[in-house]
Parts: C-alpha cells; structure tokens; sequence
C-alpha cells in the first residue's frame, strides 16, 4: 500500500478511524478567517518529522488552523461519554477537537476548537485565544517536567469573534498523541450497551498501547483485567507526579482521563503558588471536589467508572477490583520516591532496613509538607532554594521563607542527618527534579494580555523557559519569582 505523502513530511494511515462508523464521525474543520501564528512549537515538529521549512509556511498556517485540508489527513470527531464532577453527563464527544489522523510513526494530530461537530451540544465549536495559550503552554511545560501529556505543535488565532462572558477571539491548537483516547470512551459503550464495540476498543487499545496484556498469566491471563491494572497503574504514576510538581488540573471528570495516562485537557488548571492541600483552581469547583488534595483519590474514583466500564469484558467484579488494587500501592510509593527524589534522598542509608529507612523518610516528608503548608510556603520556590542550598551548604535563603522559624530550624538538622547517613543525591539532580520555572497563572495571564493585543512574544519567552525548566535561564529571574499579590486574584472557571 502507498500511503499518501504530503510535502509537510507528515505520512498518514488512520487505526482509530478504521474502528468504524460507531467510534466518531468524519467531517472537515470549519475554517477561520485570515489566521494568524501565535506560536510553535518546534521541538513537537520534530517529534512528528515536520518538514521546517513547510511548518513555517502559509500552507501550515491554514492547514493548522482547519482552513484547508491536509493531504492524507481523514478528520473525524469521536464520541464518547463520562462523569462530570461526580455525576454522569451522558453522551459528550469531541465537541470541538478534530482529529486529522495518525502518522506512520503512530502520533495522532487534533485540532482543538476547530468547529461544531455532531458532538458540540449547543456549543460553538472554538476555542478562545486565553485558554489555547494557557493549553500550548502547559502541554509543552509539562513535557519539560518531564510529565506524560499530549503535547502542543502549534496555536494559531484569528480575529473571528467567540464569545464566553465576554467577546474573545478563537484560536486553535494542534495538539499530538499516540491517543485522544479517554476513560469516557469505553464509558459511552457500556453505557449504551454496545458491547461489541466495547469489546473492539479494548482490543484496539490493548494491540495498540498494551501489547503485554495480551500475554499476561496475570488475572488467569484476563487481557481485560491486566489493561485495567496496567491503566490504574499510570495513572498512579501521573497522579504522583502532578503532586510532586503542585499541578493542579480542575477539571478531573473522566472524559478527561486519558486511557495512556497522559495529562490531558488544560482547563482551569494551576501550578501551586504557596502550598494550600486544598487548593481549589476551578472557580466553577464550588464544592471542591477537584482540590489539589483530593486529585488522587478522584483519579482512583474516576479508575472505578473505567472498571465499571470493562466489566462486562472483565467478566466479575472481584477481578476488576483486584486489578484496580495496583493503584493504592503504586501511587504512595511512586508519591514517595518522587519527594525522596526532591529531596535529595536515594536508597536508604548502609545498614538500615528498607522499611525502617522508608519509615524515617516519610517522618521527613510528612514533617516538610505540614511547615510548608502551615505558612502557605511557596511550593516551587521552597524546592528550589532547598536545592540549591544543599548545594552551597548556606541554609538562610530556606528559613528565610518562614516567619515562625521554629519547625524549619528543627527540620532542617534531622534532614541534614539524613543525607549526612548518605547515600544522599548529589545536590545537582536535586536542581534536576525541583523546576526553577512553572506556568504560573500570573506568568500566563501577562503573556495573554500581550497576545490580545497581538504581541506574542511573551508566550514564546515562557516557551523557552518552560521547554527547559530546570535550567537557570539567566536573565529571567523574574519569572522564577513570587507571584504579585494580583495573581491570588485571578479567577480561572470553565469558561474557555
Ligand atoms: N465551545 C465548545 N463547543 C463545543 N463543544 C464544547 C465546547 N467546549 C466544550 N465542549 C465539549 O464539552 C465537553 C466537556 O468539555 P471539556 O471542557 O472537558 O473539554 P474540552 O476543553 O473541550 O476539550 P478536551 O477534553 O478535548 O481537551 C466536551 O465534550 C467538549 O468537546
Ligand atoms: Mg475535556
């Protein structure tokens, strides 16, 4: 077979379209008048084999906006359903992403707010420019931190007028994964009964994604059982780094609840100022149920919708929750090794027992988190002073972060005792784990406000900055400093 070339370089063939009629519908993207570049992302290019010169091209430009086809490209907008804060919402869908396809190297391309598909429910089909500059930063900030997301190739705007509370303008991003897919996929299918196509998307996934699952002797070699543990199991690893990092998503419904465990949809989300455990970041989450705190225990009850999804596949219930079980021991001791991580701390010091030295450690990790969150410290700062003051053996620019310095001054002895027992993370990978750079609100917000006057260059500068966060980037100290007392006041909800 000879797959379609186009001069982008990218090369098609189309799996998830082939699952047939069922999955989604084909259609073309609604185009927008007279698109413009906001940014690009080039190391997203790369990823994809872009040609260079064809993604800094005009025919890139509107072929990434939807307002001409790509060749090779067979847009299509996939249903799904879910939970949406705790209740089911039923039938949802691409509402506003068209997937283009998927190249031969197995990276899917979708075009977020690309206009009204079947699945739209009333709404307009876009995206406004504010949240597609917050969405393309973040996806592109957490792949610097090293955190599984979709990731963003580019966000274009145009002067057609979107209106939320107030009049906006729309954008699009090209965001790219090995899959779109959601927990809310296999939920639309079991809820209506379809359990052929049920049964297809598990297969699909599992040749696809999970190939070990197959095989496994696991469950009585249950492929179903083992996708559902080996899902239960990334999420865990997800979750443990978003509370590693103070990342906050909002909207953790579970049609937002990627089946590769990749972040996915950036809404309200916020990386942590001071440390609050009970940050709410959505301001339409009145009733918190997407507090920072909560995030794991929603991903566990959101894994409970996906067992109920699967089993019918599964086949009984004490199988389905014994595969999700993975998810309570993965996700404290991943949590654990990513502060260890932070803090410096490796294996456990010679002679002392793996559970007595995981023991001393976790007193170290319960006691740092409970100063920080007493004064509301502010979370990466905090991490990176740390750092660096292990580095320089100079403690004062960490104790200076608190006013009452009585719990740091005792602390900080018992840690040193700790890594003095060794072996203890040179001070360097430490720089390696605690970013200097996070998207704050505040940083994306400035870079908004530049954008809607059609100045872009502050989303580029935090593109640099975040692509590589824990580089010292000098010159930008700025952007690695407190948050002005504006940004508490900032209100990011649903709306985008
Ligand atoms: N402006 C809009 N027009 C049409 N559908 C929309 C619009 N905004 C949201 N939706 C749909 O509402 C549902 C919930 O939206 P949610 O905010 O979780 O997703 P999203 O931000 O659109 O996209 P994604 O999850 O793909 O990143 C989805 O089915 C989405 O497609
Ligand atoms: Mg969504």
């Amino acid at each position: 077979m000879t797959l379609p070339t186009d001069i982008s370089g990218l090369r098609w063939h189309h799996r998830f379209a082939m699952l047939g009629a069922a999955f989604h519908t084909r259609l073309q993207p609604t185009p927008l008048p007279e698109p413009y570049w906001v940014a690009r992302s080039d190391a997203t290019a790369r990823l994809l084999g872009l040609d260079a010169q064809w993604f800094a091209s005009d025919e890139a430009l509107e072929a990434l906006t939807g307002s001409r086809p790509l060749a090779g490209a067979e847009p299509l907008a996939s249903v799904y359903s879910g939970h949406q804060f705790g209740v089911w919402a039923g039938q949802l869908g691409d509402g506003r992403a068209i997937l283009l396809g998927e190249t031969t190297d197995g990276l899917e391309v979708q075009l977020k707010g690309a206009g009204r598909t079947p699945y739209s429910r009333g709404g307009d089909g876009r995206a406004v420019l504010r949240s597609s500059i917050r969405e393309f930063l973040c996806s592109e900030a957490m792949h610097g931190l090293g955190i599984p997301t979709t990731r963003a190739l580019s966000l274009t705007g145009s002067d057609q007028r979107v209106r939320r509370e107030t009049l906006e303008t729309a954008a699009v991003v090209a965001r790219v994964a090995p899959s779109f897919i959601r927990f809310g996929h296999f939920e639309h299918f079991a809820a209506s009964g379809q359990d052929a196509e049920l049964r297809a998307l598990a297969d699909y996934v599992i040749e696809r994604y999970y190939p070990a699952c197959r095989s496994t002797e696991r469950f009585g070699g249950n492929a179903y059982a083992a996708l559902l543990e080996a899902v239960s199991e990334r999420t865990a690893a997800l979750l443990a780094q978003w509370q590693s990092v103070g990342f906050c998503h909002g909207v953790m419904n579970t049609d937002n609840m990627s089946i590769l465990g990749l972040t996915i949809d950036y809404g309200p989300f916020q990386f942590l100022d001071g440390f609050d455990p009970g940050h709410i970041c959505n301001h339409s989450d009145t009733s918190g149920r997407y507090a920072f705190n909560q995030q794991p225990s929603v991903a566990y009850w959101n894994l409970h919708a996906l067992a109920q999804a699967l089993l019918p596949l599964i086949g009984d219930k004490e199988t389905a929750v014994s595969a999700l079980a993975s998810y309570k021991r993965v996700f404290p001791s991943e949590f654990d090794r990513r502060m260890r991580a932070k803090l410096g701390l490796d294996t456990p010091p010679p002679g002392t027992a793996v559970a007595e030295a995981e023991a001393t450690d976790r007193l170290l990790i319960d006691g740092v988190l409970s100063l920080l969150a007493a004064e509301r410290t502010d979370w990466t700062i905090f991490w990176r002073r740390l750092s660096v003051a292990v580095q320089s053996g100079d403690m004062a620019a960490v104790t200076d972060l608190f006013i009452d310095r009585t719990g740091i001054d005792a602390w900080l002895p018992a840690y040193a005792a700790r890594r003095a027992a060794g072996p203890a993370q040179a001070a360097g990978r430490m720089l390696q784990v605690n970013p200097k750079f996070v998207l704050r609100n505040h940083l994306g917000q400035e870079a908004i406000e530049l954008a809607q006057n059609k100045d872009f260059s502050g989303v580029a500068i935090l593109l640099t900055l975040l692509e590589s966060p824990f580089d010292d980037h000098p010159g930008h100290e700025a952007m690695a400093g407190f948050p002005p007392d504006w940004a508490s006041t900032i209100e990011i909800s649903c709306s985008s």
